[in-house]
């Protein structure tokens, strides 16, 4: 199945000169999504992995059935002030400011084995917060796996050090 020809490309957006990958034409194709998931479970089956973490909001979209596909449990990484219970905070650089994620204290016990899963690997600069978050509860970040890598903007040198797969490359 070509997952790739399922993503639309929309020109400009959010702003000029952006290529924007748009994921909801693979989502709403039942075979289409049901694929990428079993695609991405297939790169961690045997990694025993306890919790997949996902930051918000298409984290949400690419690590809930990649968790509940591996037996796995479900982390979600939020903008501040969404999580009710007490929660561990990190600032990161984007291209012009910061940016805030959260996740909640008890979320991850020390030595959890962790699958960070995104939608999209662009700069690097969520999923990298991410971790740093996952890191500071103890667990350990076995393995980051995203639908779709924009190799163009290297956001792997940012996450050095640890295992990264992908399914489509632009
Ligand atoms: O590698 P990076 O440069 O950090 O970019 C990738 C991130 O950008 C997008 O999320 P966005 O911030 O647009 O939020 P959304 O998921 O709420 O749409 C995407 O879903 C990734 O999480
Ligand atoms: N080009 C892009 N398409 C979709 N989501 C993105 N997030 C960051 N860059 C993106």
């Amino acid at each position: 199945m070509d997952l790739k020809s399922m993503i639309r490309e929309i020109p400009d957006f959010p702003k000029e000169g952006i290529g924007f990958k748009d994921i909801t034409t693979l989502l709403q194709d039942g075979k289409g999504f049901k694929e990428a998931i079993k695609r991405m479970a297939d790169y961690c089956r045997d990694k025993n992995i306890d919790i997949v973490v996902g930051p918000e909001a298409r984290g949400f979209l690419i690590g809930a059935p990649l968790a509940y596909e591996l037996g796995a449990g479900f982390v979600p990484v939020r903008k501040p002030g969404k999580l009710p219970g007490e929660t561990v905070e990190i600032t990161y650089e984007l291209e012009y400011g910061t940016d805030s994620l959260q996740i909640h204290k008890d979320a991850i016990k020390p030595g959890q084995r962790v699958l960070v899963a995104d939608d999209l690997l662009a700069t690097g600069g969520t999923v990298k917060a991410t971790v740093d978050l996952v890191k500071e509860l103890g667990g350990e970040v076995v393995a980051i796996g995203f639908l779709i890598e924009l190799t163009f903007l290297n956001g792997r040198e940012k996450l050095e050090g640890n295992e990264i797969f992908s399914l489509i490359e632009y």
